[in-house]
């Protein structure tokens, strides 16, 4: 076992290796299965939502939804399929520009990175932290919001050239990178990715020869190569293999560290593997959230409760 699962396992006091192997059923979820909450002291904002609607078409998807998601925490979006999860999440980095017939209305606001939480690792200094930024807005430059939202899709979906293509292409669109910088961007995103070692001799070979597991570990090294605040990540273990998806969880719980990180999962373990703050959606509208031990120990509503403890969804 490697050092990250290690320090996970010592977390979460009883992680099976391959999580899927032994997943249980969501009513077979204890106390004992869900981690501690690590940090502690008040939550910064990192994208504040509030009052928001969203249609397609006539079709009202969510409703009123308020939601504060921290900065440089995991939150979990749960909820039974069609409550709205993944069209909150492309919301949030404006994927559903690309629906003619999807809208919004309300609040969603990319909060400025107070000075003393900006982090000194970066891929680039490029971006302008120290503003909100109205995500709904037509003003708002999406090019250069997306920058700030990387987003990973269920299905890995790497482009059809070569490794280091992939991950230098945002860098080449957006950031006057030297040769030489971009080969250390490169590595510095493999690297995060945790992907450099079983790529490094092999950069220059297509990406669409690689596993799964190291597809979707592309993609994450792809989207943090530009630098982003917010990863998105919609069902990013859904078309893995038990040892991928541990492999992309312990990934999860390193970046943690330095991005804030959504992640849309129908799986309950691994919301309360690596959330710390898990809200539960139930048709378009936020029932519940609070700390991942709070939601799955001691939900305030029946719903959220019988969906945790598997009695529907
Ligand atoms: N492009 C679209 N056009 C019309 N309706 C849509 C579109 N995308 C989603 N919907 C509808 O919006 C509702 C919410 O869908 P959404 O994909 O956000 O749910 P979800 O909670 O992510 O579901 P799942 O867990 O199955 O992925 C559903 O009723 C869905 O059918």
């Amino acid at each position: 076992m490697d050092t990250t699962s290690e320090r996970r396992d010592t977390r979460l006091g009883l992680l099976p290796e391959n999580p899927l192997e032994t997943e249980p059923t969501p009513s077979r979820i204890t106390l004992s299965s869900v981690r501690d909450t690590e940090h502690e002291g008040p939550a910064v904002p990192c994208v504040e939502i509030a009052n928001f609607n969203a249609w397609y078409g006539d079709f009202q998807a969510i409703h009123d939804l308020s939601l504060i998601i921290p900065h440089n925490r995991v939150t979990a979006f749960i909820g039974p399929s069609g409550c709205g999860k993944s069209t909150l999440l492309k919301w949030i980095n404006r994927m559903n520009d690309v629906v003619p017939s999807a809208r919004a209305e309300g609040k969603l606001i990319l909060k400025a990175i107070p000075a003393e939480e900006q982090g000194e690792e970066s891929a680039s200094n490029h971006r302008d932290q120290s503003v909100d930024t109205d995500v709904l807005a037509h003003s708002t430059d999406v090019v250069a919001m997306r920058r700030r939202v990387g987003i990973v899709f269920q299905k890995p979906n790497p482009f059809p050239k070569s490794i280091y293509q992939n991950v230098a292409f945002g860098p080449r669109l957006h950031l006057n990178t030297s040769r030489q910088d971009l080969d250390e961007l490169v590595e510095w995103s493999l690297r995060k990715a945790a992907l450099w070692d079983e790529v490094k001799d092999r950069l220059h070979q297509s990406a669409l020869g690689l596993s799964g597991g190291q597809q979707q570990r592309l993609c994450i090294a792809r989207a943090i190569a530009v630098g982003p605040e917010v990863l998105l990540m919609d069902e990013p273990c859904s078309a893995l293999d038990p040892a991928s998806t541990d492999r992309i969880e312990n990934l999860i719980y390193e970046l943690r560290e330095q991005y804030t990180i959504v992640i849309v999962t129908h799986s309950m373990q691994q919301a309360s593997r690596v959330s710390d703050q898990t809200a539960f959606f139930f048709q378009g509208k936020l029932i519940e959230s609070g700390t991942t031990e709070q939601i799955f120990t001691t939900p305030k509503n029946s719903q959220t409760e019988d969906y945790v403890t598997g009695k529907f969804g």
